[in-house]
C-alpha cells in the first residue's frame, strides 16, 4: 500500500532549479533510500515534504491514518506536516544548546500557552518517562535528561534531536542524513526502531551517501539526478556501480588506489601514540566519545610553532562556517592576506584562487557570491575543506571531513588527499567510517576510553579488525560473528553518555551560574546593597526603602518590558520601550485624569492595554513585517514621542488617591514594590505554561523551533505585545513617582540605554535565548545601587555613567566565559 506519494515535483531558487521533476512512492512497511550528489535536490524534496518549502508544481499524497487512498496534502509548515504523520531529522543537528535534553525532546507540542490536548497527547507527567524510554532505546543509556542539551556530544544531540521526531509518533520519518553525526551503534539502535516503525506499517525515507547503511536498512533505492528522479531499485539491484552510474549520468567511480604508497618522511607532529610523518594519511576510530575527538582538538597545539597546520572541524555550522558571508568570503576567510594587492582585496586574485579548488573538489555552486547557506551541505563541506588546503598546510588536521559527500565526491576527495600525502602532507582524519578507514588510512589508531588503544597498520586493516578493536578484546569473539554486526555485542555498546554532573564545590558554582542566569547580578546586588548600607546607615529605614521602590520602579520596569524582546533572539529589541511608557503616563495624566476619569480599575487596564496593543504592533512589524526590529522599533520611538509632545509640550500634572498612594504604601506595602511584583508574578505564572520555554527556544535556535513545529513569528510577537504591557506598568509607576507626564527627551533617552544596560547585567545576552525578567530587574537594581553608592560617597555622578560601563563590561565578560565554559563540556 503506497503511504506517501510525491508527483513531478518542482522548485526553483531564483535562477536555480533545485527539484525538476522528482516522483517518489513510499510503500507502508518499507525503508526507502534516497541517494544523489551533493546538490541533486534531496534536501530541497525533504523540505517540501516537511513544510518548510512550498513547491512550485507537482503534487504530494499522503494516504489516510486510518489506511485510507492517498489525498492531496500541502503541508503549510512543519507543524501542519508533523500533524498529519510526517516527522523529519534534518541534515543539520537541530537542538537548542541552552535548554535540557527534556525539553528540547517535547519542542514544538505544545500551542503557545497551552500544552497539547487531546487523545494524542502525551501528559506532562509521562514525559520524562517517554523520553528516558526513547533516549535509552537510541543511545543504550539515557543522558541526564535536566542537562543542557549544548552539553551533549554532537552524536547525542543528533540522538536528541531523531528523538524529537520518534516522540511524535510518525508514520512516515525522513531521515536526512541523520545517521551522518552518529557513531555506530547509536546508528544500529536507530535502524532498529526503524525496522519496528516499518513493522506497525509506517515508512521511513533514509537519505545518506554511506554505500554499508543503505545495504544494511534499505528496501528501495531512489536515485535524484539534478532534481530529476532517474530511477528506483530495489536493494538486491542497487549495486556501487548501478548507483554511481545513475548519480552521475554515466561516470565511474575514481579507481581505487593501485600504486604503491612512498615511504613517509621526517616526523612533523609527536604525540600520544602517533609520531606523524610527512606524507601519511593516519585515521583516528572508534565509537563516539572515546576520546579521539579531544585528542584530534589538541594535536593543533602540540605541532611546533613552524609547523603550518590546517583543520576541519566536524560541526559544520556551528564550527566551520560563516552563515552571513558568501562561497568566495568563507573560502578566502583564512588566507586574505594572499589577495591583497596595494593593501586592498582584490575580488577578482579571491576569484582565482577559489577557482582552482572549486574544479578540483567539484564543487556545485551558482555564484561564488552567493551565501554559503545557499549550497547543498555537501558542497559547503567542500568550501570549507577548501579553505583549509588554501592554507597551504605541511599538517592536516580532519575531523570526518566527508560528512554529507556524495560517494562520488568522496572518492573525489580521497583521491585529492592521496595525491597531497604523495607531495610531503601529513594528514589526520577523524572518521565514523569504516570504509573510508580501510580505503585511505596508512595506519589507524583505535580510541577506547579516551585514548588511543591499538594501532592497525594497513596491511592488518580489515573491516572485521577494526570494528573488533572499536569494543576491545572482550568483543573479539562476538565481532567473528560478522561484519554486518557492527553495534558490536550489548555490553560495549553503551558508549559515554555526557558529562556526569560536576561535584566540586567551584564546578558546581560554575554551572549554577550558567544555569541561572540571574544568580551573578544577584551577588553583585547583594554586594552592593551591603557597601550602600555600610556608606549610608539610614539606607536601612524603611521610609527610604519606600522612596528607593518608588525611584527604582521605573527604570526597573523598562528593563523588564525590554526583555521578551530580547530572550527570543532574532536580534529582537525594542528600543520603544522608554517612550511608550512616557506616551502611556500621557494618555494617564491628559486623557483619563485630565477628563475625569479616575478609577484605578480603568486607568491601570487602559494603562496595559495600550502598552500591550503598541507592542504587539511592534512585534507584527518585525515578525511578519520583516523590518529589522531596531528600525521598527526607532520608527515607533519617534512616532510615540511626537505623539507624547504633541499631547503634552509642557509637564501635565495631576493625580489621584490611589495613584498617590501607589507612589509611597498602599496597604502598607511600597506600591513600587507591587508594580514590580506584577510582572514577576505574570512572568512565573507564564513558566507554568509552555511560552516563557518556547519563547526561549526561538531566541537559541530558531531553526530548530521552527522546524519542531513551534509558530516562530507569534512567539516572538507575543513576547513584544507583553514587553508592551509591562511599559504600560512602568507609564503608571513614572505617573505615581512624579504625579505628572513628562514627554521632554531629555528625560527619556537615558532610560532606553538604562533599560538594555540592565537586560544585559540581568544575565539576557542580547541574542536571545537564556535569561529572565528577575535578571533584568537585579540588573536594574545593580545600576540604581551603584549610582546610590556613588552619591552616598559624594563622587561626581559622571563617574556613575563611567563605573556601570565598567560594571557591564565585566558582566558581560563573565557571561561570555560561563557560555565558553559551557560549550567546552561537550
Ligand atoms: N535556500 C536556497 N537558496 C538558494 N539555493 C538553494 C537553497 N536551498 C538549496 N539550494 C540549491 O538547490 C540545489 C539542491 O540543494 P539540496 O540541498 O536539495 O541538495 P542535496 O541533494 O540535499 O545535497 P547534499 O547531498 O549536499 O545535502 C543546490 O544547488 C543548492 O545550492
Amino acid at each position: 500500500m503506497t503511504l506517501l506519494a510525491v508527483e513531478a515535483l518542482a522548485k526553483s531558487f531564483g535562477p536555480t532549479k533545485a527539484l525538476r521533476a522528482c516522483t517518489l512512492e513510499l510503500r507502508a512497511g518499507e525503508v526507502h533510500a534516497l541517494m544523489g550528489e551533493n546538490g541533486s535536490g534531496k534536501s530541497t524534496l525533504v523540505k517540501i515534504l516537511s513544510g518548510v518549502h512550498r513547491p512550485d508544481a507537482g503534487r504530494i499524497a499522503l494516504a489516510g491514518a486510518a489506511g485510507a487512498e492517498p489525498a492531496p496534502v500541502a503541508p503549510r509548515g512543519p507543524r501542519a506536516a508533523i500533524a498529519s504523520g510526517v516527522a523529519t531529522v534534518f541534515q543539520e543537528v537541530q537542538c537548542v544548546p541552552a535548554q535540557s535534553v527534556l525539553e528540547n525532546l517535547w519542542l514544538g507540542v505544545d500551542g503557545i500557552v497551552r500544552r497539547a490536548k487531546g487523545s494524542g497527547a502525551v501528559p506532562a507527567g509521562r514525559r520524562r518517562e517517554r523520553a528516558t524510554e526513547v533516549l535509552t532505546r537510541l543511545l543504550g543509556a539515557c543522558p541526564d535528561l535536566d542537562a543542557p542539551a549544548g552539553s551533549l556530544s554532537l552524536s547525542e544531540r543528533q540522538a536528541v534531536a531523531i528523538g524529537r521526531s520518534l516522540l511524535r509518533d510518525p508514520r512516515v520519518l525522513i531521515l536526512d542524513e541523520a545517521t551522518s553525526a552518529l557513531d555506530v551503534a547509536t546508528r544500529d539502535r536507530l535502524f532498529a526502531a526503524c525496522r519496528e516503525l516499518t513493522g506497525r506499517g509506517g515508512s521511513v525515507l533514509f537519505i545518506s551517501h554511506r554505500m554499508d547503511e543503505v545495504e544494511q536498512i534499505a528496501d528501495r533505492v531512489t536515485v535524484l539526478r539534478s532534481g530529476e528522479s532517474v530511477g528506483t531499485l530495489e536493494r538486491e539491484r542497487a549495486d556501487i556501480d548501478t548507483l554511481v552510474r545513475l548519480m552521475t549520468g554515466g561516470e565511474q567511480l575514481v579507481a581505487r588506489e593501485t600504486r604503491e604508497r612512498a615511504e613517509p618522511g621526517a616526523v612533523l607532529l609527536a604525540a600520544d601514540g602517533l609520531d606523524l610523518r610527512a606524507g601519511e594519511i593516519v585515521g583516528l576510530a572508534g565509537l563516539e566519545g572515546q576520546g579521539q575527538d579531544e585528542y584530534l582538538r589538541a594535536l593543533r597545539a602540540k605541532a611546533d610553532a613552524g609547523t603550518r597546520v590546517a583543520a576541519v572541524a566536524r560541526d559544520r555550522r556551528e564550527e566551520s562556517i560563516f552563515p552571513p558571508l558568501s562561497i568566495r568570503e568563507n573560502f578566502t576567510a583564512a588566507t586574505l592576506r594572499r589577495d591583497a594587492r596595494a593593501g586592498l582585496i582584490s575580488t577578482g586574485r579571491a576569484r582565482e584562487r577559489f577557482a582552482a579548488y572549486r574544479e578540483r573538489l567539484k564543487i556545485k555552486i551558482g555564484r561564488d557570491s552567493d551565501p554559503i547557506t545557499t549550497l547543498s551541505g555537501g558542497n559547503q563541506q567542500k568550501v570549507v575543506i577548501a579553505r583549509a588546503l588554501a592554507g597551504d598546510p605541511q599538517v592536516l588536521l580532519l575531523n570526518d571531513p566527508t560528512r554529507g559527500i556524495d560517494i562520488g565526491a568522496k572518492h573525489d576527495v580521497y583521491a585529492l588527499l592521496r595525491d597531497l600525502a604523495a607531495s610531503g602532507l601529513a594528514i589526520v582524519m577523524l572518521s565514523t567510517e569504516v570504509d573510508e578507514h580501510l580505503e585511505l588510512m596508512d595506519r589507524v589508531l583505535v580510541f577506547r576510553e579516551g585514548a588511543p588503544a591499538a594501532q592497525l597498520r594497513r596491511d592488518e586493516l580489515t573491516r572485521a579488525a577494526l570494528v573488533t578493536e572499536f569494543f576491545g578484546p572482550a568483543a573479539e569473539q562476538d565481532a567473528e560473528s560478522g561484519p554486518e554486526n557492527t553495534a558490536g555485542p550489548q555490553k560495549a555498546s553503551t558508549a559515554r553518555i555526557s558529562e556526569p554532573a560536576p561535584t566540586s564545590f567551584a564546578a558546581r558554582a560554575a554551572r549554577l551560574a550558567v544555569e541561572r542566569t540571574w544568580v551573578v547580578p544577584a551577588v553583585l546586588a547583594l554586594a552592593l546593597l551591603i557597601a550602600n548600607v555600610a556608606a549610608q546607615h539610614s539606607f536601612l529605614e524603611w521610609h527610604s526603602w519606600i522612596l528607593t521602590f518608588a525611584e527604582v520602579a521605573t527604570p526597573a520596569l523598562a528593563a523588564m518590558a525590554s526583555t521578551p524582546a530580547i530572550l527570543g533572539g532574532g536580534g529582537g529589541i525594542d528600543i520603544s520601550i522608554a517612550p511608550l511608557f512616557v506616551f502611556v503616563s500621557v494618555v494617564v495624566e491628559v486623557m483619563l485624569l485630565g477628563n475625569g476619569i479616575a478609577g484605578a480599575a480603568v486607568v491601570i487596564p487602559v494603562a496595559v492595554l495600550v502598552g500591550a496593543a503598541i507592542g504587539a504592533v511592534n512585534g507584527a512589524l518585525v515578525n511578519y513585517g520583516r523590518y529589522q526590529a531596531v528600525v521598527a522599533t526607532l520608527c515607533m520611538n519617534f512616532i510615540l514621542s511626537g505623539f507624547a509632545l504633541a499631547y503634552a509640550p509642557a509637564p501635565a500634572a495631576g493625580t489621584t488617591g490611589w495613584l498617590t498612594s501607589l507612589g509611597t504604601t498602599v496597604a502598607g506595602i511600597p506600591g513600587g514594590l507591587i508594580l514590580l511584583a506584577v510582572p514577576l508574578l505574570a512572568w512565573f505564572g507564564l513558566g507554568r505554561t509552555p511560552f516563557v520555554r518556547t519563547l526561549c527556544a526561538v531566541g537559541g535556535s530558531e531553526t530548530t523551533a521552527y522546524t519542531a513545529g513551534v509558530n516562530v513569528p507569534a512567539v516572538r510577537t507575543l513576547g513584544y505585545a507583553l514587553g508592551g504591557a509591562i511599559a504600560g506598568l512602568a507609564g503608571l509607576a513614572i505617573t505615581a513617582q512624579l504625579h505628572q507626564a513628562e514627554a521632554d527627551t531629555g528625560f527619556v533617552t537615558p532610560f532606553i540605554l538604562l533599560a538594555i544596560a540592565a537586560v544585559a547585567l540581568g544575565g539576557t545576552p542580547l541574542t536571545g535565548g537564556r535569561g529572565s525578567l528577575f535578571g533584568s530587574l537585579l540588573g536594574a537594581a545593580v545600576i540604581f545601587l551603584v549610582e546610590n553608592l556613588l552619591g552616598a560617597l559624594h563622587i561626581s555622578s559622571f563617574w556613575s555613567q563611567a563605573v556601570y560601563g565598567a560594571t557591564l563590561i565585566a558582566a558581560v565578560l563573565f557571561a561570555a566565559r560561563t557560555a565558553r565554559s559551557g560549550r567546552s563540556s561537550r
